[in-house]
């Protein structure tokens, strides 16, 4: 946002105010890491006390000499102390509860669904109508979060967030039927979808700017700790085969009901509520959370900004079509949904869900070490976006993102030539035995078990004699079990075990497993640091305090709709184009992600969320030549006169 002149007054006596506390600083204290912030504190009180001429201990005056140094230590000692307050740590992590359920739900439903359609007798219809049914509401409610965070506040919608997550998670353990399991199913969609639209923008609202990346990737740190947490939940309680998926569905009411009786107790986002006009409440709970830190310049920073905006873009009209009509929000709000499109399209979802089926090409038979198998695939996404909560505020949102793509992008197709090679050597079918007069017995069409294991309603049974398969047909599946087949000779799992007979459903045996495998680890070593949470995390700062839950809101309705689309088309992509088609199309559509992301992705790393909009200023696709401008730290500021002044009305202001 450009500047205006009358600002110059402020500007100067900031730099004055700097420029004097810089000298001091190395005068009196040269070793000391101090912030600039502190400098400017002393600085900005004696510019003010000299200008003023207030006949108070000034710079001449023998009082000042005298007392200065001490002075100086106590008002640093009292107001810049420079730790963290404790108090921001436990907002982060209570919001972030909203992550590890948006994890915990989205991940436990694979394995409750293995136990549900047996007891239930689900069809497929009704299996993708559970697993999607949440997925459709958090894209919807994502999208209404936006209204809702702006008219009832950030602690409001993560309220109601946490109540529709226990009351999902009670009706999904109570059910007794799949229509019943299904409204469950949508109530915690809607759920996930208000919470991960409120809980980034609420993080990043109450941290300050230095820790506003690590603190908001933390949150994704919980969702992908939710995903590996329920992956251990359903290798438990697959044990139970009666009711285990009460458990795993019902489990999440706990953390839900932690988060709900925090948030009674955790207050608002002081910058929602500056721009609602409730300034002293603000600078309370900002003061509260700010610790010993002096908050007054970050709070006259939040509402000059606001009063800015206000001058600037007006308030008159639905905040989207503003938003459309202001370059510098209609680049950002391009920026974050691509961003949160690219995720998807990159195929996160679909490698987390089919990870259990590379791991079985690769050898692992058993349906039970798959499922653990699997949790292992999760750990790694939750260890490595710990990798990207350490990375963040070191190599900033940019790089990291651009690396992480550009290694996910390899990672895809190393995978897609594991499935390539594994195609070109699938071993042949060699039996084709009759079916049964009132069986289905279209799966014996097939020549090879490439084209057999593409059809959702075929398997593949055969022997080995040593490494060679040997004696191979394609059967269809049996609709209860995928781990035996309809008919012929892989109809009963122990009995075939015995004979030394082995079924493939969904994989076909291959020497070149291993590729895909390795693809898979390369995939998630890559993705989880920075492109599974980058996306929320500039997402959550790169709007302007007026435009940020709307903005939000869309990017998060974009991410949810793409999941969506990803997920359910895979089967499809995979008939149609194979899997290595499938992953060639999403290596594809994370190049095009790189090129986005080295076009017009700034970096946002350690500026005031007030600052970050004139960084959208510009074209968008220049950003990567702005990129130089990291360095360049211009804080735009209005210097009052005393920064120790406890209310708005204090008459010792000078603007
Ligand atoms: O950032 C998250 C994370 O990467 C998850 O692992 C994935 O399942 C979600 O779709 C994504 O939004």
């Amino acid at each position: 946002m450009n500047r205006k002149t009358s600002e110059n007054v402020e500007y100067t006596l900031r730099s004055l105010s700097s420029l004097m506390g810089e000298r001091r600083r190395k005068q009196q204290d040269p070793d000391s890491a101090i912030a600039s912030g502190e400098q400017s504190l002393i600085a900005a009180t004696e510019s003010f006390c000299s200008l003023q001429g207030s006949g108070g201990p000034g710079p001449g005056s023998s009082t000042y000499l005298g007392n200065s140094g001490d002075l100086e230590r106590a008002a640093r000692r009292q107001f810049q102390q420079n730790e963290t307050p404790s108090f921001v740590y436990i907002l982060s992590v209570f919001s972030a509860l909203g992550g590890f359920l948006f994890g915990y739900d989205t991940g436990v439903v694979s394995g409750a669904m293995l136990l549900l359609k047996r007891q239930l007798s689900l069809d497929t219809l009704w299996q993708e109508l559970l697993v999607s049914g949440t997925v459709g509401a958090a894209a919807v409610s994502a999208l209404a979060g936006g209204a809702l965070n702006g008219v009832f506040g950030r602690r409001a919608a993560i309220l109601l967030a946490s109540a529709l997550f226990t009351a999902g998670s009670v009706v999904l353990s109570v059910a007794q039927n799949k229509e019943t399991l299904l409204s469950g199913r949508v109530v915690v969609g809607l759920g996930i979808g208000i919470a991960s639209m409120t809980v980034p923008v609420y993080i990043a609202e109450v941290s300050p700017p230095n820790l506003r990346g690590r603190l908001v990737t933390v949150n994704t740190l919980f969702i992908t700790g939710g995903q590996f947490f329920a992956s251990v939940v359903d290798g438990v309680f697959s044990y139970l085969p009666k009711d285990g998926w009460r458990y795993m569905l019902g489990l999440s009411a706990i953390p839900a009901i932690i988060q709900f009786l925090g948030f009674l107790f955790l207050p608002e986002s002081p910058r929602w509520l500056i721009q609602k006009g409730q300034t002293q409440k603000a600078r309370r709970i900002l003061s509260q959370i700010r610790g010993n830190q002096t908050i007054d310049e970050e709070y006259d920073s939040i509402r000059n900004n606001i009063e800015e905006e206000e001058k600037e873009v007006g308030s008159a009209g639905p905040v989207i079509s503003r938003m459309l009509t202001y370059p510098p929000t209609r680049r950002a709000l391009i920026v974050g949904c691509g961003l949160q499109m690219f995720q998807q399209l990159s195929g996160i979802n679909t490698i987390m869900y089919y990870s259990a089926t590379i791991l079985q090409m690769s050898g692992v038979e058993d349906d039970r070490l798959a499922i653990w198998l699997a949790s292992v695939t999760a750990f790694t996404n939750f260890i490595f976006t710990l990798v990207g909560v350490w990375l963040v505020e070191k190599v900033g949102r940019r790089k990291l993102t651009l690396g992480s793509l550009a290694g996910t992008s390899v990672a895809l197709i190393i995978l897609a030539l594991g499935f390539l090679l594994s195609a070109q050597v699938s071993p042949q079918i060699s039996l084709k035995p009759t079916a049964p007069s009132d069986q289905n017995s279209s799966c014996t069409k097939y020549s090879s078990c490439d084209g057999c294991m593409l059809d959702p309603g075929c398997g593949f049974c055969y022997k080995m004699n040593k490494s060679d398969v040997v004696d191979s047909s394609c059967v269809p599946v049996n609709k209860a079990s995928a781990n035996e087949a309809a008919w012929g000779r892989c109809t009963n799992e122990t009995k075939f075990k015995a004979e030394e007979l082995f079924w493939a459903y969904n994989f076909c045996p291959t020497p070149y497993a291993w590729t895909a495998l390795l693809g898979l680890i390369l995939y998630l070593v890559f993705f989880a640091p920075g492109m599974g949470p980058m996306p929320w995390t500039v997402n959550s700062e790169i709007y302007p305090l007026w435009a940020r839950s709307t903005g939000n809101a869309c990017s998060s309705g974009i991410n949810w709709i793409f999941n969506v689309l990803v997920s359910l088309t895979f089967l499809h992509t995979a008939e149609y184009l194979t899997y290595y088609g499938a992953f060639f199309l999403y290596a594809g559509f994370a190049g095009l992600g790189l090129i986005f992301i080295y076009g017009c992705l700034p970096e946002t790393k350690g500026r005031k969320l007030e600052e970050i909009e004139s960084l959208f200023e510009n074209k968008l696709c220049t950003c990567g030549t702005l990129d130089s401008d990291e360095g360049r730290y211009i804080e735009y500021i209005r210097v009052k006169g005393s920064n120790y002044h406890l209310s708005d009305n204090d008459a010792s202001d000078v603007e």
